[in-house]
């Protein structure tokens, strides 16, 4: 199926849509005007790689005569500018422009263009509406849910809030621009969806050839299918006072190491490594079979992921890991496999965690 798939996300501040397909960029005037938002002023805030695609350029001619007037604010590419520095530098972008409080602002890239502009909308003037439209594979995960913020030298997202978008437009058409190492990177997040709800996702990606990323009209189906996974969880537990955890599946090792790199690693390549690291956690505690973790391997070195922590100062990692949003005062709580569609919820000690580091960093892999 390669035709155009419309998901809902049910949210405390009204349900928004999630529409999924090639070319979907051109309705983007029919949903403001849905949203009673094509009266506005808009700002488009992107990236500088992003902005000198040809879906950006496409994107600014479908809004040309919508709203009063475009606004377009840009800031280098890259997880070291998800900060507080570029938020400031966005807030002063937005004044000078004249962007009012009923204005509406356009997030145009990848996760780190979602996350940042989506805290800005948040921030700004206490709140103004915004509407996703993601344009890497990745971001079939980040531009749904709300989840908005800021990395910190101390860890990632440590700064941010739950502020959903009035609207998720992925336009598969925007793929065609993406290096190999990106899609990969989008790869890791469709595996984990797979991994917390989808057992038949998960054996396709395990087994079937993949559509060419030339024509990725051909992958609607297996994002909107892993775009679905999201969607329940966060319609079901909007602001992770339990549920929406499994979502962080690979991430508590995923965020050390993606930090310890100094965004040297791809997110979802951090979060392929925290997969293996997680289910070595699972399998030694029992709540995995081996024969699982191996498959969770197998399927991320399919898709060309790597596996293997390459560093091995443990004790750095696991000083990262302790800064985790999930854990409490009583200790470090992980999202683990417990079999390919399930996660659970479980405390893990720092000592199980250096154990399968170092196994898995040693080769002695799932
Ligand atoms: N909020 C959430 O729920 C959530 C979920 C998953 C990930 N994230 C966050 O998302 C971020 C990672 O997202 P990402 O991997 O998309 O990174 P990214 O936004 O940095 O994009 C990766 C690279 O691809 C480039 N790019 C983007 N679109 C392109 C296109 N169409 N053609 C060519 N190049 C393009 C970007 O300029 C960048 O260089 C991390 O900060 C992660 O924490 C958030
Ligand atoms: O949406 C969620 O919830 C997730 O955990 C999705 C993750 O893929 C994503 O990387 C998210 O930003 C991590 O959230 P955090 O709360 O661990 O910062
Ligand atoms: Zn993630």
């Amino acid at each position: 199926m390669s035709g155009r798939v419309r998901l809902e996300v049910q949210s405390a501040q009204g349900a928004y849509p999630v529409v999924v397909g090639a070319g979907v960029r051109y309705a983007l005037p029919e949903i403001l005007a849905d949203l009673r938002l094509d009266d506005r002023r808009i700002a488009v805030i992107t990236d500088e790689i992003v902005r000198e695609t040809p879906f950006f350029a496409g994107l600014l001619a479908a809004l040309q005569g919508v709203g009063r007037g475009l606004l377009t604010l840009q800031f280098p590419a890259g997880d070291a500018h998800k900060s507080l520095a570029t938020a400031a530098e966005l807030y002063h972008g937005l004044v000078r422009g004249g962007f009012r409080r009923g204005d509406v602002i356009l997030a145009v890239g990848g996760g780190v263009v979602g996350d940042l502009a989506g805290f800005v909308a948040a921030t700004y003037m206490r709140g103004v509406p915004y509407v996703q439209v993601p344009t890497t594979l990745l971001a079939h995960d980040s531009a749904i849910g709300g989840k908005v913020g800021v990395n910190l030298e101390e860890g990632k997202n440590l700064v941010g809030a739950f502020y959903p978008p009035r609207a998720v437009l992925f336009d598969t058409e925007a793929l065609t621009t993406l290096d190999a190492r990106q899609w990969r990177n989008g790869m890791a997040e469709v595996i984990k969806h797979a991994i917390i709800a989808d057992p038949d996702l998960f054996l396709r990606l395990e087994t079937q050839p993949m559509p060419q990323l030339a024509d990725p009209s051909g992958f609607v189906d297996i994002a909107a299918r892993a775009m679905r996974v999201k969607v329940d969880v966060v319609t079901q537990d909007e602001r992770e006072s339990g549920l929406r955890q499994v979502l962080n599946v690979g991430h508590t090792v995923g965020h050390a190491v993606e930090q310890f790199s100094g965004y040297a690693l791809g997110h979802g390549e951090a979060v392929s490594i925290g997969l293996v690291v997680e289910a070595a956690i699972a399998a030694n505690r029992g709540l995995l079979s081996w024969a699982d973790a191996q498959r969770i391997a197998s399927a991320l070195e399919r898709h060309g992921l790597p596996t293997r922590p390459p560093y091995a100062d443990v004790d750095a990692v696991l000083k990262l890991v302790e800064v985790d949003k999930k854990h409490t005062h009583d200790g470090w709580v992980f999202a683990l496999p417990a079999a390919i569609g399930r996660v659970e919820i479980v405390r893990v000690k720092p000592d199980e965690v250096r154990v399968a580091y170092e196994q898995v960093r040693e080769g002695h892999r799932p």
